[in-house]
């Protein structure tokens, strides 16, 4: 059968790094025990089930189905999680299949490529937008598990807050988002976002939106590179544009992706010391986001010691694109 396992207890340290308690206005959430290093990993966890993305059969069917084969004690654990969307005029013990279907609704993330699954300890984490999140989860195929790393420096006491959705959009925006992982749902979470982005008085929120959505303009005038509508020097002046907005905002989320992509640019344009500067960029940003033991670092940082090995590497015109600023 199906195993379930949270590994953040078999670190040996002598605190725990988090504890889940209740959170005013957001049901449980999880606080740091400790301070946490930018990059620290947070939590390894193991899928309860999975199912695939996309099915053509009832979802309630194949969740009560999975639901059959867990343990007792991770039945409880699964039903032990938040939801919303339930219909208050029914009585959810009469309603188990129904009950269960608004868990998973509430609580599924990816584990891979169109499948999502339920971590019970990580479905603790609540949402942050832009600014505000300081954790992300990533999942590792090899591992067939999620990995939660800390992204920022985050303080004793402090709420550890993921994104479910894209948050480069404007606060109005952001309030009608439905999370990207979960095609068939088709319902909202039913949470006003309180975070202390969407808290901020109007000036300052409009000042963020302005950001946001200039990163987020920034990033597709980026992509026109691809089709040679932009040249080099101005997709790497893009990239630097879009990191120095994102320090201002305090949106740190997707560099090592970002600085990846610049990397290529520069290699393709045969500028290995550019190319070079942003692989270890990437390298640094993917090793906070995803850890350092991983298929996309260690790529890096082989382009980081030798540009040409790059597989894009003088496919476009010889061009000096130049590093990043910082
Ligand atoms: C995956 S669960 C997170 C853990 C949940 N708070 C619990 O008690 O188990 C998602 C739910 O948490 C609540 N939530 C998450 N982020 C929130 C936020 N920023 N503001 C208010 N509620 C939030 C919403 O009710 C949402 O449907």
């Amino acid at each position: 059968g199906s195993s379930s396992n949270t590994k953040e207890k078999e670190y040996g340290q002598s605190e725990p790094m988090f504890h889940v308690s209740d959170i005013p206005g957001k049901g449980k959430g999880v606080l740091a025990a400790r301070d946490i290093k930018q990059g620290e990993l947070v939590l390894q966890e193991y899928p309860l089930f999975t199912v695939p993305l996309h099915i053509q059969s009832s979802p309630s069917a194949l969740i009560a189905e999975r639901l059959q084969k867990l343990s007792s004690v991770q039945k409880e654990a699964f039903f032990n999680l938040s939801y919303v969307h339930f219909p208050e005029n029914l009585d959810p013990k009469e309603h188990v299949d129904r009950l269960a279907l608004a868990i998973f609704e509430t609580n599924a993330v990816s584990a891979g490529k169109d499948t999502v699954g339920i971590f019970p300890t990580m479905a603790r984490l609540n949402h942050g937008c832009s600014s505000a999140f300081n954790v992300v989860y990533s999942w590792r195929n090899e591992h067939e598990g999620l990995f939660v790393h800390a992204l920022k420096d985050i303080k004793k006491g402090q709420e550890l807050l993921t994104t479910y959705t894209d948050t480069k959009r404007p606060r109005e925006e952001r309030r009608k988002l439905i999370p990207e992982d979960r095609a068939y749902l088709t319902q909202q979470y039913g949470f006003k976002c309180t975070c202390d982005v969407c808290a901020l008085p109007d000036g300052l929120s409009q000042a963020s939106d302005r950001r946001l959505s200039k990163i987020s303009e920034l990033y597709r005038k980026f992509a026109t590179w691809g089709n040679m509508d932009i040249d080099g020097i101005q997709a790497i002046n893009y990239v630097r544009e879009i990191w120095e907005i994102e320090d201002e905002e305090g949106y740190w989320s997707e560099r090592g992706q970002l600085a990846a992509d610049a990397a290529w640019v520069a290699a393709s344009h045969s500028d290995a010391s550019a190319a070079q500067a942003w692989a270890l960029k990437a390298a640094e940003w993917f090793t906070y986001e995803i850890g350092a033991d991983t298929p996309q670092v260690r790529s890096l940082i082989t382009v980081g010691d030798r540009p040409q090995s790059h597989n894009a590497w003088g496919t476009r015109e010889k061009l000096e694109v130049g590093g990043p600023k910082y």
